[in-house]
């Protein structure tokens, strides 16, 4: 041990860890030594870098919280605009300690954190780092500061770290976020206030993750004490608890158990039916004994809320209408998408089924919400049903539900089905060309009748649902195998709406700036990794695109993304010349797309004759464009 301070610190770690009964240990430093001493078998006085990922493991890291990143960013931004001029750096990382997102300061400070690799794909797990900001506040599952040498290794005696572990909407452990500052002239009390500022913003994340996984839910926030996690409980319209944050668990005694049976709000809070909330606006609410907890809010469903003023009657949409918005973003400026959405609009308000048609990551999903909610169903529940994905045991019970006591193992007040749960609004049927046959059949019964018969019900019950499906499949070819049933896919196909896939954009290059600003807010995009994104085939299209910027977005170094920062497959990084097959499909396609229904003005397009053209459609399985 060459470093006489090293020596000193070691003996000093040692001798604590060893009393730690008689230290007065409220920052928890003490009985985290301990534990690295003793558990972890670890060295105080060992140099060296962290352990960081190769962008395989980095990638490898990020796809499971790819969705709390992207939740994560906008405030993550903002912590970083308020803290970086005092020099700290914002990281985020995940329960294994491993730095997912980092933002450096500016000048001075950057070069160290840099130099000392705290910043994307470094690993500081206290088992291997010893006590740090991050690993130990993810092995305690609490917010910590280690002020330099409370450090456990001498040489990070450097910095002072702050973390505050980061709860899902189910209260479970999914990362943490840090800032960390390298100035020795601030004392710990000094960095309580960004501490404090940090720990604000962690409880803000926490609510946003809550509100949107129970985004279709009524949620109930009320007052917080103390330092804990916002305390919020999301409900469902027959106010049955659907979920609880970590605080609101502790509040209430909250189980999972008890989650799932569904208890009843009015177990954990006072509740006058005759008195209909005020949603949004603060109010005092009581316990169900009636005590006072303070000032909450109860928020609706987006569902729930009143309809916007002047909605347009049948059949006026305009392009300026406000609610089409998100459709028209959607669609940007691809010609025969607009085309498409201009449709979908002009039947907004009737009950035609729509077919959205499309490659995976093509959109379809989001189009479908899109739809659902400039629709005049918009108040009602937009239920999704991934057909590819139901098990053959559950098809009923979850589709057409069930009666009290149906079945041993069935929920004591019955259940009510999907379809009857969209009842008021819209039903979509995701991978609908995936759904069994025998599914087919039933559920053309439900189309035909308007009615499912519950499980052991004694009458069927009537239900008023918008149809979307969407499907990868041609159906048309599926039909003609006899995997689907012409009768139904004629009932869900009223409007088709084709999805182009990304690389068939012809507004390819404001997609990618657009996914850009969103995804990496604070990169920019440089001319190689422009092009190398204009040229990949990106198979898994819009969804692919996002995940590429999102982890580029992460390892941009100087905010600039560079062709090193996208994540995609070494063979397809430049777009192989397509084989003679593929390019002609994708000019015939291209051709309909522009003349839909029209094979006389597309075979002139082309240049060849009407036969020829609907000999190489058939050839090449190119489905007919929508009308
Ligand atoms: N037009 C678009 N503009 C911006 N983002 C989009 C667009 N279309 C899709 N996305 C994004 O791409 C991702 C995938 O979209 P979505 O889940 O709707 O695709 P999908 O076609 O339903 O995929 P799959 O068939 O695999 O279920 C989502 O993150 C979505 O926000």
């Amino acid at each position: 041990m060459a470093n006489p301070v090293a020596r000193n610190h070691a003996e000093r770690v040692f001798s604590v860890a060893r009393n730690v009964a008689a230290v007065i240990d409220d920052s928890g430093i003490a009985s985290s030594w301990r534990r690295c001493l003793v558990d972890h078998k670890l060295d105080p006085a060992r140099r060296g870098p962290p352990r960081t990922l190769s962008q395989s493991e980095l990638r490898e890291h990020v796809a499971p919280v790819d969705r709390l990143i992207h939740l994560a960013m906008p405030e993550l931004e903002e912590l970083y605009r308020v803290l970086r001029s005092a020099g700290y750096c914002v990281n985020l990382a995940d329960t294994n300690a491993a730095i997912l997102v980092s933002r450096l300061p500016d000048g001075e400070a950057a070069a160290i954190l840099r130099r000392w690799k705290v910043h994307t794909g470094s690993v500081f797990s206290e088992t291997v780092e010893g006590t740090n900001g991050l690993g130990t506040a993810l092995a305690e599952q609490r917010p910590v500061l280690v002020h330099r040498d409370e450090h456990f290794r001498e040489q990070w005696s450097q910095f002072t770290c702050a973390v505050a572990p980061l709860f899902d909407h189910a209260g479970q452990l999914t990362g943490a976020v840090n800032i960390t500052s390298c100035r020795g002239d601030l004392d710990r009390g000094a960095h309580q206030l960004a501490f404090a500022v940090m720990a604000q913003s962690v409880r803000r994340l926490e609510e946003t993750i809550f509100r949107s996984h129970f985004r279709d839910g009524w949620i109930a926030r009320l007052p917080a004490e103390g330092g804990g996690g916002p305390v919020l409980i999301a409900f469902d319209d027959d106010r049955r608890v659907l979920g609880a944050s970590r605080a609101a668990r502790h509040a209430f005694g909250l189980s999972d158990t008890m989650i799932a049976a569904g208890t009843p709000l009015s177990q954990l809070l006072e509740l006058d039916a005759a008195v209909p909330w005020r949603s949004d606006e603060p109010q005092v609410l009581h316990d169900r004994a009636g005590r006072r907890l303070g000032h909450g809010q109860i928020s609706s469903p987006p569902r729930a809320r009143p309809p916007t003023a002047g909605r347009p009657s049948v059949g006026t949409a305009q392009v300026g209408d406000q609610r089409f918005a998100a459709l028209l973003q959607l669609a940007g400026g691809d010609p025969a998408l607009r085309r498409g959405v201009k449709r979908l609009m002009m039947v907004a308000d009737e009950d035609i089924p729509v077919l959205l048609q499309g490659e995976t990551g093509s959109g379809k999903d989001v189009f479908a919400r899109a739809i659902h909610a400039a629709s005049g169903r918009a108040q009602g529940r937009y239920v999704a049903l991934n057909c590819a994905a139901l098990p053959e045991s559950l098809i009923d019970a979850e589709l057409f539900g069930y009666e009290a006591g149906a079945f041993t193992g069935a929920r004591r007040d019955g259940c009510k089905g999907l379809v009857a749960q969209a009842d008021g609004g819209t039903l979509f049927l995701d991978e609908v060309g995936d759904m069994p046959l025998a599914l087919q059949t039933r559920l053309l019964r439900v189309l035909e009748n308007r009615e499912v018969w519950p499980l052991g019900a004694a009458k069927p019950v009537r239900v008023d649902i918008r149809l979307i499906s969407a499907t990868h499949r041609d159906l048309e070819l599926m039909i003609a195998d006899g995997g689907f049933r012409a009768d139904l896919y004629y009932r869900l196909r009223g409007l088709r709406v084709e999805l182009p896939a990304l690389r068939m954009r012809t507004d390819k290059v404001e997609v990618i700036a657009r996914i850009a600003a969103e995804e990496a807010p604070c990169a920019r995009l440089s001319s190689g990794a422009r092009e190398l994104l204009l040229a990949h085939p990106f198979p898994g299209n819009m969804r692919q695109l996002r995940h590429v910027l999102r982890l580029a977005g992460c390892t941009a170094e100087n905010g600039l993304i560079v062709e090193a920062d996208l994540d995609l497959p070494p063979s397809a990084r430049r777009a192989p010349l397509p084989d003679l097959e593929a390019a002609e499909r994708n000019v015939i396609v291209a051709t309909l797309r522009v003349h839909p229904g029209r094979m006389e003005d597309a075979a002139r397009a082309l240049n060849i004759s009407r036969a020829t053209l609907y000999r190489k459609i058939k050839a090449l399985k190119i489905s007919p464009p929508g009308e």
